[in-house]
């Protein structure tokens, strides 16, 4: 696991973008695994930036998001989906049809998951997978449990990641209790892996996804078993963590 620290968030967000375009650039078909929530905003608007300038072709580019919440359809405004469209693919130059994010309506889940999971693999899995991380250790909607689960699936959300995400809903009521997220095994099969973290409410889980013991308790733990990880983080995403 690299970890690269950044001064703050513009500079997370420049640093991190800046790995994302270097792998466009150098394969302009890739696969990219995206993700959603705060700090990856400033993540996709360089990557924005960056296609305005000239800088970067999307026209190639096939992604496939973490999660999406269970019952919310794409064009809802808290919805993943939306989220995607509004923060990178209505600015970019990328084929819609090339973009997949779970289906929040999808009624049979269990084999509409495991067909995300054959859409990755045929697609030759995640060149670049990008992952935030919860206040929990949680990676995509991968909550503390007892065991890794391998393929995406549907989860529970815990009390701390409703309270959490609360603060983009209206009101805590309005929040699904529910969610689609690809699996650790899913995650785990890119070819490389870019976490972005910021803030101080992040300190422990990323002390925890870089230095502690490899347990399903913080899901992020299993991170440290990839062979190709690189860790962008603030000072105080990185105030629990050793200086090195
Ligand atoms: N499912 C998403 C995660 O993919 C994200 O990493 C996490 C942290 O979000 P934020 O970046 O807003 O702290 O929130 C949500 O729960």
């Amino acid at each position: 696991m690299r970890i690269v620290r950044a001064k703050d968030y513009e500079d997370m967000s420049r640093k991190a973008a800046a790995i994302i375009a270097a792998q466009v650039t150098l394969k302009p078909d890739c696969v990219l695994g995206l993700a959603t929530g705060s700090t990856p905003i400033g993540t996709y608007k360089n990557l924005v930036a960056a296609y305005e300038a000239g800088d970067l072709d999307f026209s190639q580019v096939k992604t496939y998001n973490l999660d999406e919440y269970r019952g919310l359809p794409g064009d809802h405004d808290q919805s993943y989906r939306y989220f995607m469209n509004v923060n990178l693919f209505d600015h970019v130059n990328i084929d819609k049809a090339n973009t997949h994010v779970p289906d929040g309506l999808m009624e049979d889940y269990e084999a509409a998951c495991a067909e995300y999971d054959e859409a990755v693999a045929a697609a030759g899995h995640q060149d670049l997978q990008l992952l935030g991380i919860g206040n929990n250790g949680h990676i995509g909607f991968n909550e503390p449990c007892d065991s890794f689960i391998k393929g995406t699936h549907c989860v529970d959300l815990t009390e701390s990641t409703i309270q959490a995400n609360s603060r983009l809903f209206d009101s805590i009521d309005d929040v699904p209790r529910q969610a689609y997220t690809m699996g650790i095994g899913t995650i785990m099969g890119a070819k490389s892996i870019l976490v972005v973290a910021n803030g101080d409410a992040k300190a422990q889980a990323v002390h925890d996804m870089c230095y502690g013991p490899i347990v399903p308790s913080c899901p992020a733990s299993i991170l440290q078993l990839h062979p190709n990880v690189v860790v962008v983080a603030d000072e105080a995403a990185l105030a629990l963590c050793p200086a090195e």
